[in-house]
């Protein structure tokens, strides 16, 4: 059993309810409420600026040329290629750059981007992987299943969000990471493979919380009663 196989068959429980969240669920047949998407289109925006320094991360921390062109490869998809996705997105959602320059990542996303962040920073390169493999991997599984739907991509406003991410082009992202993890965890001790296990659960877990803050349109999970200058 190679080690993504193991990773997969740990997160499963976690994975499944993705593709069973009424926010994944919604794009696949076309009835998610368009103002829960325009807010997780903000939240995501920023999210992919943070995923793409962390894919630039790879690029500083690992040694070998090729793995190194893969980052940058990597790192180019996501800022020229998924964000323009976005992009096209927000320009019909009527959402201006000054909209994501005010708005605040919620809880969920700052947790989130910042516990990449410091593995990243903090890491090996086979830690930085654990912690980026969920995003680029459960996205690709999500837009697989969701392509199983023949009307899906033909959808007039979230078809473009079903092509991109069942595209050749974002599976091979995820195919190169899964292929580079396998490598990486060969000869590891087990109490290595056990943290990269656990780093994969956490950031497996965000991603949930991602789908789950986009639908509720949750910022922070209470009422600030008192007023906060910042
Ligand atoms: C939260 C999140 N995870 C993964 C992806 C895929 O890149 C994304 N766009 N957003």
């Amino acid at each position: 059993m190679k080690f993504c196989d193991r990773l997969f068959e740990a997160a499963k429980p976690i994975w499944d309810q993705y593709h069973e969240h009424p926010f994944v669920t919604g794009i696949g047949d076309g009835t998610l409420d368009i103002e829960k998407f325009r807010f997780y289109m903000i939240q995501d925006y920023m999210y992919l600026l943070d995923y793409a320094k962390v894919a630039a991360l790879g690029v500083i921390k690992a040694d070998d040329e090729k793995v190194m062109g893969h980052f940058a490869q990597i790192t180019q998809g996501i800022l020229n290629e998924e964000i323009s996705v976005h992009k096209s997105y927000m320009k019909r959602l009527g959402i201006k750059e000054e909209d994501v320059k005010e708005t605040k990542a919620s809880s969920v996303n700052l947790a989130y981007t910042h516990y990449m962040l410091a593995v990243s920073h903090g890491g090996t390169i086979a830690e930085l992987v654990a912690a980026i493999l969920p995003c680029a991997w459960s996205y690709w599984e999500i837009g697989k299943k969701l392509d199983e739907n023949p009307d899906a991509r033909h959808h007039e406003f979230y078809g473009p969000w079903v092509t991109c991410y069942s595209s050749d082009e974002f599976a091979q992202a995820a195919i190169w990471l899964i292929d580079y993890m396998n490598e990486l965890a060969e000869g590891k001790s087990e109490k290595e493979l056990a943290r990269l296990e656990e780093i994969f659960l956490y950031t497996s877990r965000f991603e949930y919380l991602f789908w789950d803050m986009s639908f509720n349109k949750e910022m922070w999970s209470f009422e600030e009663t008192r007023r906060i200058e910042v």
